[in-house]
């Protein structure tokens, strides 16, 4: 693990860093995402799941806005681990919290970039039983390094190819509350 920051390296971080898209944009793209899985799922009393941490605000935030019965669990992976570059396996911290056998599974998380940890955690729902498992994310970083055929059902929005943090999103740990969505000063 790299070594912590300080407080005042935290608010140098934010300070430089550009605005990708503003709370706006971000509050549009939920609206879009939630119209879209309604049509799809508003029949199919899914249950939905939020991949820890990174899931927690873009699930928080659409919830709310899908006016259909479901069930909301969560499940903690995690590759990154605090840094901002990707470890090759998947540390699983909580297994899903509610059964999934025969039922369709909506899969929430903040970003799809190289794309291990949604393409393993699909695998590891239809093992579990699932009949249908669909994925939502709130950004998907554009480039040619997907590390996976996996293609994700419901996307808000894109974002170029740099390291991003904001609305769940960490920057080592921090600024997952910052509403907006932001790259940070040379990466
Ligand atoms: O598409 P990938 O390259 O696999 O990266 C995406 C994953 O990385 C982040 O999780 P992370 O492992 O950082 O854990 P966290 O959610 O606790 O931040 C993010 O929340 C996604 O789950
Ligand atoms: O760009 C990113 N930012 C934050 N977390 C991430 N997990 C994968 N890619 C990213």
């Amino acid at each position: 693990m790299t070594e912590s920051l300080t407080l005042e390296q935290l608010n140098t971080v934010m300070q430089e860093a550009d605005l990708l898209k503003s709370e706006q944009d971000v509050e549009q793209a939920l609206q879009r995402l939630a119209d879209d899985i309604t049509a799809r799922l508003a029949d199919r009393m899914p249950v939905v799941y939020s991949i820890m941490n990174g899931g927690l605000v873009m699930a928080g935030r659409l919830l709310t806005k899908l006016p259909f019965a479901l069930e909301q669990g969560y499940m903690h992976a995690t590759r990154y681990r605090g840094e901002t570059q990707g470890q090759a396996e998947l540390q699983w911290q909580a297994p899903p919290s509610i059964p999934m056998t025969g039922r369709t599974v909506l899969i929430l998380d903040d970003i799809f970039d190289e794309g291990n940890t949604l393409a393993e955690v699909v695998k590891a729902c239809e093992q579990q039983g699932a009949e249908e498992v669909l994925t939502a994310v709130l950004v998907n970083k554009v480039h040619n390094r997907k590390n996976t055929d996996l293609k994700i059902d419901f996307v808000g929005m894109d974002v170029e190819d740099r390291y991003v943090f904001g609305c769940g999103m960490d920057y080592r740990g921090y600024w997952r509350n910052a509403p907006g969505i932001y790259a940070v000063k040379g990466l």
